[in-house]
């Protein structure tokens, strides 16, 4: 693999269009290219992820920011992306860079042979000197399968060419104690543990979807897969060279830790649940120590319609995740073993296999600074086995 710097770079929807008219705020624009495609020239590979597609589509489909829903948005994101691409695509060529499009589903970043695939994609544009452009494919993308953000979609890119650096460029200097419209609001240079900062976090900009929250997030999955991330401002004035070559404030995310193997980041860091099982508080422990995997004795309750190979998010009898593992059975199996203890494992799905849903090489034991997901709601197809 080169031995080039990997910089994922994101961009706000208000720092591409002007929040009044929603029309392509160009000077920005200009100001970034000429910014990468200077820092192309000094080594670095740059992938950019770019929202803008709704905030310029908006006019198109006679919609403002503040009342349209969300097939209103899906339709603006359909009319904006061609006009961002295309202004990125100019602007970028006075500045003698090539740029790529590459439209995304949390399906593609999750299903694991397509999630490299996409990496390989964007390792060949490498090799040509194009900067990827990446965006989520919003008019395909239905609710539950929405990363939703482009913070916790950089995240994941970053995750997927192991980035040297992850910066968020946004509308403000970076994170505060508070909402900054607060003038008593203080600036953070520097954080560890993100979930000590979600409280402060309510409050979007007038084109913003996620807010600080999302980039809280996405520092936190950046964090697991052992990159750094920087929130700044998008000035126009070399807005990213100025952040690496530290000439003003910043929040800087650190990484603590150790970083896992490839697999069990991808496995950490994923939004999309198949199932989930519950198991015991004291089988929990011992998953929690690395003691053991899940068999089928151990499971209170399966929620999910899943299949073998998709990953499973396991919780304790409290509703904390603890872990998180690629199941060896469907949900049907699963239910069908767990609700017939004394009958061999191939008398009751039909043929000879291990025994254990989850083994233990296949879980990712989540570490306390990672921000787990809810805990699962009741899903009254899957009940209790026993
Ligand atoms: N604690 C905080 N620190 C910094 N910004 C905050 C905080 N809480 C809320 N915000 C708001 O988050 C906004 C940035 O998020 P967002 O609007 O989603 O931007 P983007 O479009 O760049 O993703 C800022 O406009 C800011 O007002
Ligand atoms: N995919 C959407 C962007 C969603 C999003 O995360 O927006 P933002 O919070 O402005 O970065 C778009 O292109 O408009």
């Amino acid at each position: 693999m080169s031995k080039r710097k990997k910089i994922v770079v994101k961009i706000g929807s208000s720092l591409l269009a002007n929040s009044d008219k929603l029309t392509l705020r160009y000077a920005f624009m200009n100001g970034l290219m000429s910014d990468l495609a200077q820092l192309q020239r000094e080594g670095y590979d740059i992938i950019l992820t770019s929202s803008g597609s709704v905030a310029l589509g908006l006019n198109m489909v006679g919609k403002r920011p503040e009342d349209a829903g969300i097939l209103d948005k899906q339709a603006a994101a359909a009319c904006g992306q061609p006009l961002l691409m295309n202004a990125y695509r100019q602007v970028a060529s006075e500045h003698g860079m090539g740029v790529a499009q590459m439209l995304v589903t949390v399906g593609d970043m999750e299903e694991r042979r397509r999630f490299l695939n996409i990496k390989n994609t964007m390792l060949r544009l490498f090799e040509n000197d194009i900067l990827p452009i990446i965006n989520e494919n919003d008019s395909v993308a239905t609710h539950d399968l929405r990363v939703g953000d482009n913070d916790r979609l950089s995240a994941k890119v970053a995750q997927m060419v192991q980035a040297d650096l992850l910066v968020i460029l946004t509308s403000v200097e970076g994170l505060y104690d508070r909402d900054p419209s607060d003038p008593d609001a203080k600036f953070i240079s520097e954080i560890e543990d993100v979930s000590e900062h979600l409280e402060s976090t309510t409050g979007i900009s007038a084109l913003g979807s996620g807010g600080m929250l999302t980039k809280m997030q996405a520092a936190n999955m950046a964090q697991n897969a052992g990159v750094e991330t920087i929130i700044a401002e998008g000035i126009i004035e070399r807005p990213l060279s100025s952040v690496l070559k530290n000439e003003r404030r910043y929040t800087r995310c650190l990484v603590t830790g150790e970083t896992a193997s490839p697999l069990k980041v991808w496995l950490s860091n994923r939004l999309q649940v198949a199932g989930t099982l519950v198991i015991p508080n004291a089988v929990a422990a011992a998953v929690a120590e690395g003691r053991c995997g899940i068999s089928r004795s151990d499971i209170f309750s399966i929620q999910g319609d899943f299949t073998k190979g998709d990953v499973l998010h396991v919780y304790d009898e409290g509703g904390t995740e603890i872990a998180r593992g690629l199941t060896n059975f469907s949900s049907e199996e699963t239910m069908l073993m767990a609700r017939n203890l004394d009958t061999p494992v191939e008398n009751v799905i039909g043929y000879k296999t291990r025994s254990d849903v989850i083994a233990v090489e296949n879980i990712l034991v989540l570490r306390e600074n990672h921000l787990p997901l809810d805990a699962p709601e009741h899903d009254p197809k899957f009940v209790t086995p026993v």
